[in-house]
């Protein structure tokens, strides 16, 4: 069985991969993906730094991802054709992954994190068994955005205008884990959905 795993920036969403996979579910990383085809050498990576030049490059070739956020956080044309470049390698590999995992361990549960799951259209919403959203009220997720990433009101407030909101991803999601309060309230309802699912 799979899972898709996708909620707001900073719901929780790796809070919940980690339980899941501290009861032996296989985990698929996007973002950690979107990290990889971003190494100095990667194809797509050249792709981008033809398209948004040398400033979004360090000196040793890596990628500057404060200069590249900087740019698509607050001009959606742009976080478009970044998109355009790295969504559909994302998609190939962690298709590719799924399946592998899928033949290789059957009765294993295999969750892919995907942030943005539901901006990318009905490409991954058809691909999962079910989709489970990690849901924080809006004003929660500011304040833990904040705290977490040393980032003030504004430059919050422009990340979480790049994606839905958090409350039009939790009325369509098929599993909704309300991460709000405390680790052991979250803990409690991954333990629900894991007897639900008759998964040990
Ligand atoms: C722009 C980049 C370099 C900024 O890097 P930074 O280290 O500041 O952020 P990080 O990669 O840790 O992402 C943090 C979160 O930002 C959000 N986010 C990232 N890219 C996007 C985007 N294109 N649109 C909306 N939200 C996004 C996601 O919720 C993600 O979890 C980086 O996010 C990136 O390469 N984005 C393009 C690839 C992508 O779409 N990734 C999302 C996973 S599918
Ligand atoms: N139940 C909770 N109570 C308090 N703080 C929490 C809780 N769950 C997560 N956090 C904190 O909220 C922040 C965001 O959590 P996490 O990094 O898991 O989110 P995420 O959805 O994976 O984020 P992103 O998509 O941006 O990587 C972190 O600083 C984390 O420590």
């Amino acid at each position: 069985m799979n899972i898709g795993l996708t909620g707001g920036i900073a719901t929780g969403k790796s809070t919940v991969s980690s339980l899941l996979v501290a009861r032996g579910a296989l985990l698929i990383d996007a973002d950690q993906i979107a990290r990889e085809i971003m190494l100095p050498g990667h194809p797509i990576l050249s792709q981008v730094a033809e398209h948004f030049g040398q400033a979004i490059l360090q000196e040793d070739g890596s990628l500057n991802r404060k200069a590249l956020g900087n740019i698509i956080f607050t001009n959606p044309e742009e976080r478009k054709v970044l998109e355009s470049i790295t969504h559909p390698a994302i998609r190939r590999i962690i298709r590719e992954r799924m399946v592998d995992y899928e033949a290789q361990y059957p009765n294993k549960l295999v969750v892919a994190d995907i942030p943005l799951l539901y901006e990318s259209g009905s490409a991954y919403e058809d691909f999962f068994d079910e989709i489970m959203v990690v849901y924080i009220p809006r004003e929660l997720q500011l304040e833990r955005l904040m705290k977490r990433d040393g980032i003030n009101e504004e430059q919050a407030e422009n990340r979480l205008r790049a994606q839905q909101d958090i409350e039009w991803k939790k009325e369509r999601a098929d599993i909704v884990i309300d991460n709000r309060f405390g680790p052991e309230e979250t803990e409690q309802q991954i333990e629900q959905f894991w007897r639900r699912k008759g998964l040990g």
